[in-house]
């Protein structure tokens, strides 16, 4: 007081907040911290005091259908997870007999698959095409209550369907937080561009043919596929799954992405053993996309009503122009949240990359998101907007960031970061639309889901399943060079057993003390999600004609450079 300076007072609300944001930051380093532990069964250094925590946001459907049963709506629902977390991911929870189970039969040994066993086809994975829930009509007559009770209803109506066709057990997670599916309608309202974004080592998990007929077949919208992270894979996936979907999908155009630049080491990338000591991870990464120029010149090809200089945009990208933020104009680069219940589309600096005291508020004006009376509800006339619409954790968030050539959106590996959507002008008619990861329902095993990358690890109840999956198809025993256990016969490993070798090596134990084979299924998830153990599916036939592939890469026509 002295010195001039008054301390604010500090409410006891205002204390709490301070504690949730720093434990939300604290999880969140955890899990990072986690991740930069694991690889090297090889050489890298524990910390024993980091465990992996199976964290909230799970919803279990004793508790969807006790809301059902007594005719509870979602808002209801939301209040188990309080206000602050209304912008959360909800998924459904397995149940402790599952749990057992599929615990039990990771005891079991595996056997390993032929390479062609990571061949899929859209009809493997879509055997049924479930639909996602669409925003009821609405018109400017209704008020806020009504619009948003529609909605409710609707969500409601559409949930329970999906309960009712399809067996609990044999459904993905999906995204049950009516919220966030609002923001994907207000991002496709707002669109005239979708750039459905995937994971080029899983694209047809990424893509969901539910929304792919709604764009372009209902709303009649341009969708660009993007496959993203091909400096993970060789350029032979690239270019078979890049045949694959025009073969499926005419009415799209695709564009091969990285955030990164290429580790030309990946010449081939079916041998997963032998690419391990490229995949650590390096310490600090810098933006150096590949497929900026492609994804112009797509953007260019959709014939738009709206004068757009693209040539002047792709010349700039050409001359490497260190992106978009030297132009004079001063929206250019400009990001824009969606901030107030009033609609208004504010524009404000970089987002911040930690949730400190100071974005509390803004985090909390972010939450309040869901504009759905904007008079924004269709593309512009003088605009173009590029929405980027796809699940959690493939790289929305990133592919804008490499295109701005800085940080402007932050990213994480913890999929569903993103929570509301904002976007950032790359020239004065022409903006780009990030929304959050939003996982679709679908038949698909769980253990896909999970090893893809869409659900959280943090949350993943049972991991056995998945690492078996996963060892079934590659040689994570010799990958991770386990040694193996004393009780081992005839070297038939189970997925129980790897994670057990590979807890003892990491010295992961539970206070018991045994080996922590949770935490160690974990960390092996964490390295198949960061692309540091690789596991890449490939089309229909791609085994058999690999060699052709090869042999005609140099004269093709590839997608990347
Ligand atoms: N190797 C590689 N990693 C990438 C690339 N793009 C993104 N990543 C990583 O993928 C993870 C997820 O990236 P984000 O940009 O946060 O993904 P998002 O789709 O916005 O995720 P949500 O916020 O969950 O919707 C981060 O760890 C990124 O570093 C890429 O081109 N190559």
């Amino acid at each position: 007081m002295g010195n001039g300076h008054r301390k604010k007072p500090f409410s006891g609300k205002q204390k709490k907040k301070q504690l949730q944001a720093k434990r939300a930051k604290n999880s969140s380093k955890r899990e990072e911290d986690s991740d930069n532990e694991a690889f090297e069964a090889l050489d890298i250094h524990v910390d024993e005091s980091k465990h992996v925590k199976n964290e909230g946001g799970s919803l279990n459907k004793e508790q969807i259908s006790n809301n059902k049963d007594d005719n509870i709506t979602l808002p209801s629902m939301r209040k188990l997870f309080g206000p602050s977390k209304r912008l959360n991911s909800v998924f459904e929870k397995l149940s402790p007999r599952e749990i057992k189970a599929q615990r039990k039969a990771s005891m079991n040994a595996f056997t390993r698959l032929p390479s062609t066993a990571l061949e899929v086809s859209i009809k493997d994975i879509y055997t049924t095409i479930i639909d996602f829930p669409k925003r009821p009509p609405w018109h400017y007559g209704m008020t806020k209550e009504e619009l948003e009770t529609n909605e409710e209803h609707s969500f409601q109506r559409w949930l329970d369907d999906v309960y009712d066709k399809y067996p609990r057990e044999e459904l993905s997670f999906f995204e049950h937080n009516l919220d966030v599916w609002r923001q994907l309608w207000r991002v496709l309202e707002i669109s005239d561009i979708i750039l459905i974004v995937v994971d080029i080592r899983h694209p047809l998990l990424h893509f969901t043919p539910s929304l792919y007929n709604y764009v372009v077949k209902d709303m009649k919208r341009k969708m660009i596929l993007v496959f993203n992270k091909i400096d993970l894979v060789a350029e032979h996936t690239v270019y078979a799954w890049t045949k694959y979907f025009e073969e499926q999908f005419p009415e799209i155009s695709i564009v091969g992405f990285s955030c990164y630049s290429k580790d030309n080491r990946i010449i081939d990338d079916t041998s997963t053993a032998s690419l391990q000591k490229r995949m650590k991870r390096p310490k600090k990464r810098r933006y150096q996309a590949l497929g900026i120029k492609e994804l112009l010149i797509a953007c260019k090809l959709i014939k738009q009503g709206v004068e757009v200089n693209w040539i002047e945009l792709i010349e700039q990208y050409n001359r490497n122009e260190a992106v978009f933020d030297n132009l004079s104009d001063n929206t250019e680069g400009k990001v824009e949240k969606i901030v107030d219940n009033e609609s208004q589309e504010t524009s404000s600096d970089v987002e911040p990359l930690d949730i400190g005291e100071e974005s509390i508020k803004q985090i909390e004006n972010q939450i309040r998101v869901v504009d759905i009376q904007s008079t924004e509800t269709s593309p512009h006339k003088n605009l173009i907007t590029i929405g980027l619409v796809g699940h959690p954790n493939v790289g929305k968030s990133s592919l804008i960031n490499s295109i701005l050539g800085r940080t402007v959106v932050s990213i994480s590996r913890t999929p569903g970061h993103t929570k509301h959507f904002q976007t950032i002008h790359l020239s004065k008619n022409v903006r780009l639309c990030d929304s959050p990861g939003l996982v679709f329902p679908s038949l698909l095993p769980k253990q896909l889901q999970i090893l893809s990358g869409l659900f959280p690890i943090s949350q993943v109840q049972e991991p056995y399943s998945t690492i078996q999956y996963i060892a079934e198809r590659i040689p994570l025993e010799s990958i991770l060079k386990l040694d193996p256990p004393e009780n081992l016969k005839n070297n038939e490993w189970s997925a129980w057993y790897l994670c057990e070798a590979f807890a003892i090596k990491r010295r992961y134990y539970t206070k018991a003390p045994r080996p922590d084979v949770y935490r160690a299924a974990n960390a092996i998830l964490r390295l198949i999600n960061d692309g540091r153990i690789l596991l890449s599916f490939k089309p229909p036939g791609f085994f058999t004609s690999l060699k052709y592939l090869i042999l005609q890469r140099d004269d093709a026509d590839l997608p990347i450079n």
